[in-house]
């Protein structure tokens, strides 16, 4: 390797435990690949600090990524390592994803110390969650549930259910795998009944879009199937507003080389509007037919009405 890297490297990293997971995971990738010394600048976000207001009202999921963006233009680190799901559609200009690692189980998961599925759960119990995707699927699962807001990062969430104040609460797999909570899955949802949101389970490093060296290294850690599937994946989400309050979820998966996108949409505020489901696929070969992939199911969602589905409220 010719590449000569600023040295010393630093990761930026929010400081939940799932965040310096992911961290010290690309920080050992890096130096096991390329025998890199990299260290972790550990960051408070504002979508840290405001986790009990819906974050939707204060800016959205980004605010997680945009305090780590500033440390790499301020040049204080040089790569950020994110939850895909958590990064908005379109970076802002100046940044670029080098890579996208191999994708953990995109599955969502049902997490309970009484009830061992969905099913199982009595009429009108309880279940936490905040994604407004959830919401939508898990309605029209079960109609009857009684579904609370539950907001925090993962240990807080499963204190908060293990304190009784939820029948069940529905987590990604993902994020419990990788902490070693497995064990307390309860259930895993099949991707047909809770289709999982665009980038779920799958980790991204972000740089300085002119970031030459370090950019080109990076992409040396690109996973290419799943790589192609998030392009698909947020290319749905891109071309229907990108907006992380809306309750959409875009599923990608390899058949051979055939690239089968699912994508689903539900109403946001009327619960009685039917979710608005397609499926496409293609031979996929490259980001940009991926993204291609993408809008056609976004444009086959606006063919069943998504954009009276999309009014901001
Ligand atoms: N929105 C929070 C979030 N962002 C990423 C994960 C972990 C799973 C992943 O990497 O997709 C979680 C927790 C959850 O949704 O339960």
């Amino acid at each position: 390797m010719s590449h000569v890297a600023p040295a010393p490297l630093l990761i930026a990293t929010r400081e939940s435990r799932l965040a310096l997971w992911q961290a010290e995971h690309v920080q050992a990738l890096l130096k096991q690949r390329f025998g890199l010394d990299v260290g972790l600048l550990g960051m408070t976000t504002r979508g840290d600090q405001i986790l009990d207001r819906t974050l939707s009202k204060v800016g959205g999921k980004g605010l997680f990524v945009k305090e780590l963006e500033t440390a790499l233009e301020e040049g204080r680190a040089h790569l950020a390592v994110h939850s895909l799901k958590d990064v908005p559609m379109d970076l802002p200009d100046g940044f670029a994803l080098a890579a996208v690692l191999e994708r953990e189980d995109p599955r969502d998961a049902l997490v309970s110390n009484t009830y061992a599925s969905l099913a199982e759960l009595p009429q009108g119990a309880k279940v936490g969650t905040s994604s407004l995707r959830r919401v939508v699927l898990l309605r029209s699962l079960r109609p009857d549930l009684q579904i609370e807001p539950l907001r925090g990062n993962l240990d807080t969430r499963l204190r908060k259910l293990d304190d009784g104040q939820y029948d069940a609460i529905v987590l990604a797999a993902a994020g419990l795998k990788r902490l070693g909570l497995a064990s307390r899955i309860r259930a895993t949802f099949d991707t047909s009944e809770m289709l999982p949101a665009a980038g779920q389970g799958a980790l991204g490093i972000e740089v300085l879009a002119d970031a030459g060296p370090l950019r080109a290294q990076l992409a040396d850690l690109i996973h290419r199937p799943t790589w192609l599937s998030v392009h698909a994946e947020r290319a749905v989400s891109r071309a229907l507003g990108g907006s992380c309050s809306m309750p959409l979820a875009a599923h990608a998966v390899w058949h051979g080389d055939t690239l089968h996108l699912n994508a689903a949409l539900g109403h946001g505020q009327e619960t009685t509007r039917p979710l608005l489901r397609v499926s496409v696929e293609a031979s996929v070969a490259d980001a940009d037919a991926a993204s291609a992939l993408g809008e056609e199911a976004a444009a086959r969602l606006r063919a069943l009405g998504a954009d009276g589905y999309l009014a901001t409220p």
